[in-house]
């Protein structure tokens, strides 16, 4: 059996710098893991199946079986697992909870059926299943440019987070589609966009569209540098220690879900497969 982490990503900062034919957006964004998440355990079984099912997702639409279709189909194997899914994650939040339990199942089974794929070749795989994967496959910091698929990597300070999720659900297609979508953002160098100021394009239409996010990004405005993650709905706060943002947890409006949490330039996937 094997036990591996999906964690979490944040977007520290999200450029969008144009629009290309297929509709897809290029992006300039910086992703950072944090020391929370999912996890999976893979044993080996004849068949393929998955438990818990998640509500309202079809196994056969769980990113978690597309990813070990794919990687069938891709290799020709026909080794089977079953997989077990603690999800901690909520689902459409922006911290690509998804897409890291797909790069975790790349990566999973990828030993567990012994197939040798190079991480490279996982992460060109998981291109298929969505934008995110590749960077949860390839496992450090990095800022990403093309649609999010070419990384440099990055070593952003790795402060404390307070991550609090607004409860509502934000369509990523929806927000690409919206006219009123910035689109425009100057394409730069690294080192400038480390030295100027943070922001998320996607967070002003967002806010517009769900007056939640906006409610709550202004809220924890007054106890830190705060931005939304992704599309949202999940917003984080910086701060030095996680005792200054577990209080500020403890602050937070009635109902408010939310969690704490390290930010890491080598993902928690990355630094238990080393230990294996
Ligand atoms: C914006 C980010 O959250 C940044 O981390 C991600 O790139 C989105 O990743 P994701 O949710 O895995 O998105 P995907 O499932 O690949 O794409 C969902 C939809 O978002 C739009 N999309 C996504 C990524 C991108 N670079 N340009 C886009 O226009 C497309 O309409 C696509 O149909
Ligand atoms: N294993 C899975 N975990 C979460 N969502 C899944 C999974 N498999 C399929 N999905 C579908 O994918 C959708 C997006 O889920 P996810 O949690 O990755 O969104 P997200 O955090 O907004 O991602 P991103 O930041 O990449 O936009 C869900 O609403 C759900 O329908």
């Amino acid at each position: 059996m094997i036990r591996l982490p999906a964690p979490a990503k944040l977007n520290l900062f999200l450029y969008i710098t144009g629009r290309r034919e297929d509709g897809y957006h290029n992006l300039q964004t910086l992703f950072q893991f944090v020391d929370f998440g999912d996890e999976l355990s893979f044993t080996p079984a004849s068949g393929l199946t998955l438990s818990p099912s998640l509500p309202g997702v079809a196994p056969e639409d769980n990113l978690i079986i597309r990813a070990a279709r794919l990687l069938q189909t891709h290799t020709g194997c026909n080794k089977g697992a079953h997989i077990r899914l603690t999800k901690r994650l909520p689902m459409g939040g922006g911290l690509g909870g998804g897409s890291s339990d797909a790069a975790t199942t790349l990566v999973g089974l990828n030993r567990l059926w012994q197939l040798g794929l190079s991480d490279h070749e996982l992460a060109t795989l998981g291109l298929q299943l969505g934008a995110d994967v590749p960077v949860f496959v390839h496992g450090r910091a990095a800022f990403a440019e093309g649609v999010g698929d070419i990384f440099t990597d990055a070593a952003p300070p790795e402060p404390w987070y307070l991550v609090l999720n607004p409860g509502v659900n934000v369509s990523t297609p929806a927000i690409f589609t919206d006219p009123d979508l910035p689109r425009n953002s100057p394409v730069m160098s690294l080192e400038q966009r480390l030295n100027s100021p943070w922001q998320n394009d996607c967070e002003a239409l967002v806010k517009k569209r769900h007056p939640e996010v906006a409610k709550l990004l202004s809220w924890l405005l007054e106890y830190a540098p705060s931005r939304m993650t992704g599309t949202g709905a999940c917003v984080f706060g910086t701060f030095n220690s996680r005792d200054a943002a577990e209080r500020t947890l403890n602050h937070a409006p009635d109902g408010t879900v939310g969690f704490v949490a390290r930010g890491c330039n080598r993902s928690p996937l990355l630094t238990a497969l080393s230990a294996q």
